[in-house]
């Protein structure tokens, strides 16, 4: 039997936590995908460089037709008006680099690409897993998740009949915490790619939401004087979560605090986005506290019951989604804890630029 387990990210306060153990889960020789199971290392790693990032997205402007990758696609499905496309009949893992291109503009402009039937892509394993992402950016590692052994750049997410998310449940009304990966880091991921190796017969959706869209929302004077504002992003209850005793789990590298701008601008679609989140997002520079928490709440509350700005995935086997997370947020769901049954999801995580402020010349200190 695997040891207890489940691994998450979503390690702010009051927000629902999943026990974290520090024991690599022990291989099932029955399970296809046992060689990817989570493995906590003891690693240590130093704070990360600042690194120039160049959006592949970018060359793609100047291609003839930037959806040409898509021509040969059986089914082409809008989920939403704004946000998510549904792919049937293309292979990824043997898109050209003309067509990852074209894909990450693509992801860029719709937020969130489906892609099903990717048995391939999946079935390659954790080097082709680095290659492909590293394309799109510096693969980042995360601090604190579970990962491959050996494969400290694929982020897990796990849950099994052994694990538990009872008391977290207990803590709080609901699974649903919209987030954007890391956003304490200096440079936050951008075209992100996540799979599932195992999914339970029904539930284990995943949110998604539009920031481009939830700004949108908001009235042209409130957004104007939210260009001017910049927020504090903080890995640090992360990683206080994950260093306490009771719940085991590593820190690989010391938890760091970034300020962003609250509207960001995506460096190749030009579209502004909002760019706070529940789970990293802490305060408004400047701002007297209850202002900052004000503001804070009342654009999370704006996220969380948007229905207007979502797509819900279900996963199907050999799915695989890429999502831009410069310009949307995502929420797993946890739905399915009374059926036991297993998920299991990698994602690969390529760092983007520093965020650009909406607002040219905002100051980020
Ligand atoms: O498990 C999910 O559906 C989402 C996981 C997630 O938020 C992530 O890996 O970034
Ligand atoms: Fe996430």
């Amino acid at each position: 039997m695997s040891q207890t387990q489940t691994i998450t990210q979503t390690q702010a306060p009051n927000v629902p936590q999943t026990l974290v153990l520090k024991n690599p889960v022990q291989a099932e020789e029955d399970y296809r995908y046992s060689h990817l199971l989570p493995h906590f290392s003891e690693d240590r790693y130093p704070p990360l460089e600042p690194f120039e990032h160049v959006d592949p997205g970018q060359r793609a402007l100047t291609h003839p037709n930037p959806r040409a990758f898509l021509e040969n696609a059986t089914s082409v499905v809008e989920l939403t008006p704004r946000l998510g496309t549904e792919v049937r009949g293309i292979n990824l893992a043997e898109l050209t680099a003309d067509a990852r291109d074209e894909l990450a503009l693509e992801v860029a402009r719709r937020g969130l690409i489906v892609f099903r039937d990717q048995h391939d892509f999946i079935d390659r394993g954790p080097d082709f897993y680095k290659q492909w992402g590293s394309y799109f950016g510096r693969l980042h590692i995360h601090p604190t998740s579970g990962h491959p052994a050996g494969y400290p750049e694929v982020h897990l997410v796990y849950r099994d009949a052994n694990s538990t998310f009872n008391f977290e449940i207990a803590e709080s009304t609901t699974s649903t915490f919209w987030h954007s990966d890391v956003s304490y880091e200096l440079q936050p991921p951008g075209l992100t790619t996540f799979f599932l190796l195992a999914q339970p017969t029904t539930g284990g959706d995943t949110l998604f939401t539009s920031q481009v869209s939830t700004l949108q929302k908001l009235s042209p004077p409130f957004v104007t004087f939210l260009r001017t504002l910049s927020a504090v992003h903080s890995g640090v209850e992360q990683a206080n979560f994950s260093r306490a005793g009771k719940r085991g789990g590593v820190v690989r590298r010391e938890p760091v605090e970034h300020v962003h701008p609250v509207v960001r601008r995506h460096p190749v679609t030009g579209e502004e986005a909002l760019y706070v989140n529940r789970q990293f997002t802490r305060r408004i520079v400047g701002l007297k506290k209850q202002e900052s928490e004000n503001i804070l709440n009342f654009l999370y509350d704006h996220i969380d019951k948007s229905g207007d700005n979502q797509a819900r995935l279900k996963w199907e086997p050999g799915t695989v989604a890429l999502w831009d997370n410069r310009i949307t947020a995502h929420s797993a769901i946890v739905d399915y804890g009374d059926s036991k049954e297993r998920r299991h999801g990698a994602r690969i995580t390529p760092q983007a630029e520093r965020p650009i402020p909406a607002l040219e010349g905002l100051k980020l200190d």
